[in-house]
């Protein structure tokens, strides 16, 4: 167990804590999925007990809301609360229009909900996940289990089309058996290196029978926050057109790497 994160938790535990400036008392909140939405989950946790903070979290996979269980943070379903106030996620990669790909952890379909249902949408990471265009991360296109290689022929025709680099598409695997979402269906990858038009990729992909949905997240980003191991952060903010950078002020909150990493 140690004490100190090592750097790329740092980077991604300033931003995480630097999202949290956009809570207030009473928000409903979606609460991402992945190793960055964590270091969010367990800051808001340590927030609601110590500060009496009251929020209501909707989480975007099982994993998360295992770990807000775990951190005392009150949950609800998106059933429940309709609407959100504001959701704070990771993603695979950002490019300068704040438009993302997601869906690493296989969660893409139950994040793209939560944060279309969002007024705001709130993006912790770190500088690795800049890109000039997006494509390099492989995007997965969630696909139902019925019929799925046919799913996948249909995908592979339709990149014949597209301005991509690269056409290749897999099968998501986990212990070389199918990789499975909450939801029951399967993930498919595809290996672009560049998607030279997203918005038509995303529209094609969602006509084909099978698809449930694409990995491709554009116009929800509302602020990408870029941590840096040094405790410092970038600040993307679309709707304002400002890039700002702020040093996080991290206290004594050693504690909370030691909390964790046990
Ligand atoms: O989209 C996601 C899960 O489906 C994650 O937000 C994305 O994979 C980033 O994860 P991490 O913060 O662990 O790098």
């Amino acid at each position: 167990m140690s004490a100190r994160p090592n750097p790329i938790d740092m980077a991604k535990y300033v931003s995480a804590r630097r999202a949290l400036d956009y809570v207030q008392d009473g928000m409903r909140i979606g609460l991402g999925t992945g190793s960055t939405a964590a270091w969010m989950v367990r800051c808001l946790g340590e927030m609601i007990r110590e500060d009496g903070l009251r929020v209501t979290g909707v989480p975007t996979s099982s994993r998360t809301a295992e770990l807000a269980r775990q951190c005392e943070v009150p949950l609800a379903t998106l059933e429940d609360v309709k609407w959100l106030d504001l959701t704070i996620d990771g993603a695979d990669e950002f490019d300068t229009d704040l438009s993302l790909i997601k869906g690493g952890g296989g969660a893409l379909l139950q994040e793209k909900i939560v944060a279309t249902a969002s007024d705001m949408m709130v993006v912790i990471t770190d500088a690795s996940k800049h890109v000039d265009n997006l494509g390099a991360f492989p995007l997965p296109v969630e696909v139902i289990p019925f019929g799925w290689q046919t799913t996948k022929a249909l995908i592979e025709e339709s990149l014949i089309g597209m301005d991509v680099a690269s056409r290749s598409v897999t099968l998501r695997l986990n212990h070389d058996a199918p990789y499975r979402t909450d939801e029951g269906n399967l993930i498919l990858d595809l290996h672009l290196r560049r998607i030279g038009n997203p918005r038509q990729l995303a529209l094609v992909l969602n006509q084909i029978p099978g698809v449930v949905e694409n990995g491709l997240f554009l116009d929800i980003c509302d602020v990408v926050i870029v941590g840096a191991a040094d405790g410092t952060v970038e600040v993307r903010d679309i709707n304002h057109g400002t890039v700002t950078h702020e040093r996080i002020d991290i206290g004594d909150d050693d504690n909370i790497f030691t909390v964790v990493e046990g």
